[in-house]
């Protein structure tokens, strides 16, 4: 835990993605792993195997320059402590949290200072509405009790004059609350979401599965936090001057009632407390189970065309079923805990109804007190009761709220923590630092050390990578060294699992377990091809810029040369056919999988790389596409990395590192003309 988590990081965090979470990495096929809460994901996601004997690097040996650690397989996190649920109960713990996620705001604009002042007035304000109502109706029902019909008309009319005076006060409190609580949300989301997109934090929590359904806390818990901690706030306040102005009138009214209402509240909190205790948990519980169930949804549309064709539409039911039948299982012990609090609110509350006419009656009916001072007593015995009630009244909202803080909080710890990660793992190299970044390379995470500048060379030194933290980790390659000069290119094989996109990921710097030292271009000088292509959600000229906004790019390309680029990738009828290059639409569902590979490689041709990592990037290609693709590339210089299978991709390479040699073990060899040109003649 970070001792300035999560002020500093809210106050601090600049509205700007990093520089060097560079998208483009990203479409790396991620691991998708299991968020510590949720049920199993359906069969179609890239799961990881996390099973020991599903691996083929679990032996020990020693390899063409590769040892294999004796401690491979490591068992996973266990799972929640039990004592979890007794922390989610902590107020004071909870209180803690709260202020850490609610004070920057406050602090950091003064303009939001102004707007809480404002509401704070009419807070006062509309508790002056109420104790101004009381003394006006107890003139009034004592009017009526004592057959004055002139004073009776007049404080009929002073009502109505007040009833005018007093609605804008009330409406104005409702909206200035609302749009506080607005400007609150718009800006504490866009510090969260701008610290979710830098950093690749996005990639690394998914990755480590240590915080459930990011969406659900961004999109819902923001906005309800903001909504309720004003409410909370605000029916505190109310509830303190309620307090103060109504407990003077019931004193003056009748002490005796005073001591009687404490002692009512006083009972009634501790009971409510006692019966729902268990409702913070549950609540918590139910916020994970209906992210799960949106989220089974949400993959049941995004994969609609293979569900289809699976005809898995069964299978897809009975899972999404059993996420509605897990939320719904929560619910109803919700349900039932909110009956026994039930059967308590409500003797509370109707109790009300006759207990201050009880203590008051005998004096009413010896003549010291009028009905309106009864009817008086009434109002203020219930606005102080409800004040004093607070926790008794708005338990399940109150639980409900302590959930979503203590969610938000472990979501910001999450976000602030991988920041101090990546940071451990990348750094800018200055001359001589090298000796010391390997050495913190051998017993840490991997390092990447960037290199400013347009260099093309690419090294990778004693590295030892290692799958995740949290999974069952094995290694995948040991001891691993290589040196690329410009515009060298190498192929990556080896059979299936044996670490191939694993090493990409680990240049890319998503993965960061093992050691050993990357040295590369700086990130915006490298681009990953992807094995699964990404179309993201905009116009073809977006697409064809990605990860570059073309809104904001400072001298973007001109039509004609998106135009040349596309007639390199054979996709130049494309525009003409859509619609143009400011036609939106799904690219990832209207273009055929290879259209969207040479779409990628269009992407490379324009951003014009010093390194190009390409994942199988085109396997869905023809031999002669993926012959032209791979000379544009060698005339534009960039050295390359690429992984795939096919033999025709060895003409294009002049070095092959071949992976899963004696399991973690691996092979470097030099590609020989007569090699290339054989497997030229062969695949013509
Ligand atoms: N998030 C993860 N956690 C644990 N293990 C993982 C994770 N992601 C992948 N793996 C495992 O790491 C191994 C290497 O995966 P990788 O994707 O690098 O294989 P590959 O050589 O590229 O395979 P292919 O040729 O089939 O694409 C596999 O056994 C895979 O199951």
């Amino acid at each position: 835990m970070h001792s300035h988590f999560p002020v500093a990081f809210l106050a601090s965090v600049p509205f700007t993605t990093t520089s060097r979470a560079s998208f483009q990495r990203v479409c790396v096929s991620r691991p998708a792993r299991r968020p510590r809460f949720s049920p199993p994901r359906t069969s179609y996601a890239p799961t990881a195997s996390l099973s020991p004997s599903s691996q083929n690097g679990a032996s020990h040996t020693e390899t063409s320059g590769s040892h294999v650690d004796d401690n491979q397989n490591r068992v996973p996190e266990p799972p929640e402590e039990p004592d979890v649920e007794k922390k989610r109960r902590d107020v004071s713990r909870l209180l803690k949290l709260f202020g850490r996620l609610a004070m920057p705001y406050w602090k950091s604009d003064k303009k939001a200072r102004w707007d809480l002042a404002g509401v704070i007035a009419l807070t006062f304000l509309q508790s002056g509405v109420s104790v101004g109502f009381s003394f006006i109706s107890k003139d009034f029902w004592t009017a009526l009790n004592t057959k004055n019909a002139d004073l009776f008309y007049h404080q009929s009319a002073v009502f109505f004059f007040a009833l005018v005076a007093f609605t804008p006060i009330v409406v104005y409190y409702q909206y200035f609350r609302d749009n506080c609580a607005l400007r609150w949300r718009e800006w504490i989301t866009e510090r969260v979401l701008a610290q979710y997109c830098a950093d690749r934090s996005f990639y690394n929590l998914e990755a480590d599965g240590k915080v459930d359904n990011p969406d659900q806390r961004i999109a819902q818990d923001l906005n309800a936090f903001t909504s309720e901690s004003l409410a909370f706030v605000l029916t505190l306040l109310v509830s303190a001057i309620d307090l103060a102005s109504f407990s003077a009138i019931l004193f003056s009214i009748y002490p005796a009632l005073f001591a009687i209402l404490l002692g009512y509240a006083t009972t009634g909190t501790v009971l409510t407390a006692v019966v729902g205790k268990r409702l913070v948990g549950l609540n918590y519980q139910q916020l994970v189970r209906e992210a799960d169930l949106r989220y089974g949804l949400i993959r049941l549309r995004e994969n609609a065309e293979s569900i289809a064709f699976f005809k898995g539409e069964a299978r897809e039911e009975a899972e999404i079923t059993r996420r509605l039948k897990a939320a719904v299982t929560n619910m109803s012990e919700v349900i039932r805990l909110r009956r026994q609090l039930g059967f308590l609110q409500t003797g509370y509350k109707y109790a009300v109804q006759v207990l201050p006419a009880i203590c008051v009656a005998p004096r009413y009916f010896s003549g010291a007190i009028e009905l309106g001072s009864v009817t008086q007593s009434f109002g203020a015995f219930s606005h102080i009761l409800s004040d004093l009630s607070l926790v008794v009244n708005r338990f399940d909202s109150l639980s409900q709220f302590g959930a979503g803080i203590d969610r938000l909080a472990e979501f910001v710890q999450a976000l602030e923590s991988n920041v101090d990660e990546e940071n451990r793992t990348f750094n800018t190299a200055t001359v001589g630092d090298k000796a010391k970044t390997l050495e913190e390379g051998t017993s840490k995470n991997i390092q990447i050390r960037e290199i400013p500048g347009r260099t093309r060379e690419l090294s990778v030194e004693e590295l030892t990578l290692m799958t995740p933290v949290g999974s069952v980790e094995r290694e995948l390659i040991t001891n691993l060294s290589f040196h690329l000069s410009a515009g060298d290119r190498l192929l990556v094989a080896g059979p299936s699992g044996t670490g191939k996109s694993s090493l990409l990921r680990a240049i890319a710097g998503l993965w960061k377990n093992g050691s050993g030292l990357v040295t590369c271009p700086s990130s915006d000088a490298i681009f990953f091809v992807p094995q699964k292509p990404y179309c993201t959600l905009g116009s073809l000229r977006a697409n064809l810029l990605y990860p570059r906004d073309p809104d904001t790019e400072e001298n973007p390309p001109d039509d004609a040369a998106l135009m040349r680029v596309l007639d390199i990738v054979d996709l130049h009828e494309l525009p003409a056919r859509m619609g143009g290059l400011d036609t939106v639409a799904d690219w990832s569902d209207t273009l055929s999988l290879g259209e969207q590979q040479r779409l990628q490689f269009a992407r490379l041709f324009l951003s014009q790389p010093s390194l190009a990592i390409i994942d199988e990037g085109s396997s869905a290609l023809g031999i002669d596409a993926e012959k032209r693709m791979y000379d544009m590339i060698r005339g534009l210089g960039v050295t390359v990395v690429s992984v795939g299978h096919r033999p025709s991709l060895l003409a294009y390479h002049d070095k092959i590192l071949r992976l899963g040699k004696s399991n973690s073990g691996w092979e470097l060899e030099d590609i020989k003309q007569e090699q290339r040109d054989r497997v030229i003649v062969q695949t013509l």
